[in-house]
């Protein structure tokens, strides 16, 4: 939203660090939930910042925020919407709210029974506030001694924040009902208001393959976020996560992350190959630049309408895509240098839109990537420019016999014929002589290609690109630079 559409974003994230499941495993553990939960959270931000999440706004925990629960509860029976009982609990009354009650998934607040070993009056009540059982962490309140229900949590953080108008709620699929409904009738009773939240963006689950359950931690099916960067990259999450829209279901496979690798593979090529046609070193034929011109236009109009289009993002790299297509075509490599003009500005910008794009996305590509790693990785780079370089120079010469080696003899002339017979000689003694110079340059490549750095061989240029990811080789060799 900010970089695309220039919109400044607050962005708060509540942090539950108390709630039931908390409670039992702290005592499992015979330690306090909120230090346990503040290991979780710790663990939750390197996770989200190895994955290059941008952090929130503002991070805000329900354990510092309990006053103002309280009176936010205090508020929502002042307006006839809760009731506490005599066991200490406060409840939401969900059947007096009637009609409003289930606006984002039309769940009915209609219920004639009565609620069976509770204290609510009827069952899809739901709790504000809950009295403590023994031996729990609790905190004083009117009520007695409790601690907050889940859904009132985000109701006060949020209103504390953003006051009765909230533009923005977001969340997995798996919470429109029952908590952002919870919260939404919470939000309208304590601002008395309309509308409280403008929109909810629902986020699809992710599944694993073969399986119609989603991933989660009680099924077990699930993947930690460090397992998977042992093997993935975040621009290969990201890639994988763009190629459908936020709100689906996605499937994770090796297929799918394959394919997210090819898309990363074929953008990072295509960078390569244009910016060696800028610098000189991939000779084209001549390009039409009116087409790649509107090709270019185009594109920047379909990525924003389909980012507006509740962030189509899939069609959005396709776009992408298309055009990368569309520049490569135009990339006719050429043996001969018939000194065309070069079309080095529309790539130049066709370069910056797309590295642009995905930069806004949290990736990156080409050289402005190694520049922006670790400094060994720089330093890496440019020995490898050098090493290209060297080797360039090498295969030229191997490749390129001296002029007089190929000047044909004048027909009819007898001491011309010896002449072609010398000469035939020489240059076949020249090839042999130079043969281990080309396969030297050849096993080079070889050899690097195992570490993820491809040399392609263009007539008498050669350019280089790392693949990212190149296995554990490529690790090594970085370890030991
Ligand atoms: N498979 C999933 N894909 C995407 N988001 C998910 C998935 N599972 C949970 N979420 C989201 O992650 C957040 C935490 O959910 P929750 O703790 O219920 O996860 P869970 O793994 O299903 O937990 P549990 O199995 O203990 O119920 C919620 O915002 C939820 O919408």
């Amino acid at each position: 939203m900010t970089k695309f559409f220039g919109i400044e974003v607050i962005m708060v994230m509540g942090i539950t660090d108390i709630d039931d499941k908390i409670i039992k495993r702290a005592s499992e553990m015979n330690m306090s939930p909120v230090a346990l939960a503040r290991i979780y959270e710790e663990d939750f931000k390197q996770d989200m910042a190895a994955l290059k999440v941008l952090p929130p706004t503002v991070y805000m925990r329900v354990t510092e925020n309990i006053p103002q629960i309280i009176s936010f509860i205090e508020t929502v029976i002042a307006n006839g919407q809760a009731y506490a009982t005599s066991q200490g609990n406060v409840y939401f009354d969900v059947k007096s709210w009637g009609k409003r009650y289930g606006v984002l998934t039309t769940v009915s607040s209609d219920t004639q029974d009565e609620a069976v070993n509770t204290d609510k009056r009827h069952v899809k009540d739901f709790a504000l506030w809950k009295a403590a059982k023994p031996q729990e962490l609790c905190w004083t309140s009117p009520w007695g001694k409790g601690r907050p229900g889940w859904h009132i949590e985000c109701s006060t953080i949020s209103s504390a924040v953003f006051g009765k108008q909230l533009d923005i709620h977001t969340g997995g699929i798996d919470l429109a009902f029952p908590h952002h409904e919870n919260e939404i009738a919470q939000c309208e009773v304590y601002h008395q208001c309309e509308q409280w939240g403008n929109y909810f963006l629902h986020s699809g689950h992710l599944h694993v393959k073969g399986s119609q359950e989603k991933m989660s931690k009680s099924l077990k099916n699930y993947i930690t976020v460090k397992d998977f960067l042992k093997k993935f990259s975040s621009d290969q999450f990201r890639m994988y996560c763009l190629r459908s829209r936020y709100s689906s279901a996605v499937e994770f496979s090796d297929k799918s992350m394959d394919d997210a690798k090819n898309l990363l593979q074929a953008i990072s090529s295509f960078i390569k190959d244009a910016n060696a046609y800028i610098k000189g070193q991939l000779i084209s034929d001549p390009v039409r630049e009116d087409i790649l011109w509107e090709r270019l236009a185009n594109t920047k109009v379909t990525v924003k309408a389909a980012f507006a289009d509740d962030f189509d993002t899939s069609r959005a790299v396709a776009a992408i895509m298309d055009l990368i297509h569309h520049g490569n075509r135009q990339l006719k490599a050429v043996t001969k240098d018939a000194g065309s003009p070069r079309s080095s500005v529309v790539y130049g910008s066709i370069i910056s839109y797309i590295e642009g794009f995905f930069n806004a996305l949290g990736m990156s590509f080409g050289e402005r990537q190694v520049a922006l790693r670790a400094d060994n990785s720089t330093v890496l780079s440019n020995v490898i420019d050098e090493l290209v370089q060297f080797r360039t120079k090498v295969r030229h010469y191997a490749l390129v016999l001296p002029e007089a080696a190929e000047t044909a003899p004048v027909e009819g002339d007898a001491g011309a014929k010896g002449s072609k017979r010398e000469e035939k000689e020489k240059r076949q003694q020249l090839m042999q002589d130079r043969r281990p110079l080309l396969e030297a340059c050849d096993s080079l490549r070889e050899n690097l290609a195992a570490f993820g750095i491809h040399i392609k061989d263009r007539a008498a240029l050669s350019t280089w690109e790392m693949v990212e990811g190149g296995g554990q080789a490529e690790q090594q060799a970085q370890e030991k630079t």
